[in-house]
């Protein structure tokens, strides 16, 4: 196996967001370009809304197997409450990962147009307050997803709002994640190389090692985001859109060595969607003579959602 790589994506600052719009936006977007990924130190959301979300998430994944089992909604393709040990897998990948999840999205109003297609929350009775918590970091990542995305739509020379009625009432899912120690040699890794679905991901919790992304010359590059650093990358649906000038890479979450492998690691990525019926369309200013137009079909992010989702099984 050849060396990973560490530490090559310079974190950006998002302070320099307020005071220097266009610099901050490139900053975000060069990286993108180079990586698809980011990683923006010095964010705005609340460290109190994140330590009880994290909080929260280690006592319901110590909870008992059984308990934690009556809120896995077979059928659902684990779009809401829990998904086990053992269920998903990267795409084409033989083994599962080793992992299991907690799924929320976002609320809607009873009879809401979108309400077929985004199922209700499951509420947990086991830990009070769990609910409330969930949501409010489903929030507040919602909150900072839409001002970065001001910053990548500033970038493709869109108006600033292109993204906001398009994501407002997006498929948005946070994710709890848990990876339990690993033990023995078992066959997966904790998550197997793929590709995320949505539009960017904002991903909390990758300080304690183990993911890594694909560079264009097919090394893996570890990222170690320097403490309370948001990861932010590049989904296949704004690959999509941008004619793939933001590419949307391959990443992974390898075991640890011997000296964490006692320990979890806990994550908590938010897959940002746009809404169900948005179609996605091929910016025109990401079609050139040496990027010709790969798509030659628009298509709503709902078909495209189904179509990757029964790709790593969870439809
Ligand atoms: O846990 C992580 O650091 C990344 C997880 C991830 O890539 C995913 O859930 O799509
Ligand atoms: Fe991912």
């Amino acid at each position: 196996m050849s060396a990973i790589l560490q530490d090559l994506i310079k974190p950006v600052s998002f302070t320099q967001a307020a005071r220097d719009p266009q610099g901050f936006a490139d900053a975000l977007c060069g990286s993108f370009r180079e990586y698809g990924f980011a990683v923006v130190s010095d964010h705005t959301i609340d460290q109190g809304v994140i330590d009880r979300a994290i909080a929260d998430t280690k006592a319901f994944f110590a909870l008992p197997d059984e308990t934690k089992r009556r809120y896995h909604q077979p059928g659902g393709g684990g779009q809401r409450g829990y998904t086990p040990f053992g269920v998903e897998a990267a795409k084409g990948a033989a083994a599962v990962d080793l992992k299991e999840f907690w799924h929320r999205g976002r609320d809607l109003p009873e009879g809401h147009r979108f309400a077929p297609l985004m199922p209700a929350n499951v509420s947990v009775s086991d830990i009070a307050g769990f609910d409330e918590t969930t949501r409010d970091l489903f929030d507040a990542l919602d909150a900072m997803g839409r001002i970065l995305l001001k910053a990548i739509a500033r970038h493709l020379d869109l108006p600033e709002n292109w993204f906001e009625a398009r994501v407002a009432e997006g498929n948005s899912i946070l994710r709890l994640l848990h990876y339990p120690p690993i033990k023995g040699e078992p066959d997966g890794v904790r998550a197997g190389a793929h590709e995320d679905i949505n539009v960017i991901t904002l991903l909390l919790g990758a300080e304690e090692a183990g993911l890594q992304v694909k560079t264009r010359s097919g090394e893996w590059l570890a990222i170690n985001p320097p403490p309370g650093a948001l990861v932010v990358n590049v989904g296949d649906m704004l690959q999509r859109l941008t004619n793939h000038v933001l590419p949307s890479t391959t990443h992974r979450v390898v075991n640890p060595g011997a000296e964490r492998m006692a320990f979890s690691r806990y994550s908590t990525p938010f897959f940002l969607h746009f809404a169900p019926d948005v179609e996605i369309k091929t910016l025109p200013q990401c079609i050139s003579a040496d990027n010709p137009d790969r798509y030659l079909q628009p298509i709503t992010a709902h078909e495209y959602l189904m179509e990757r989702l029964r790709e790593i099984r969870l439809a």
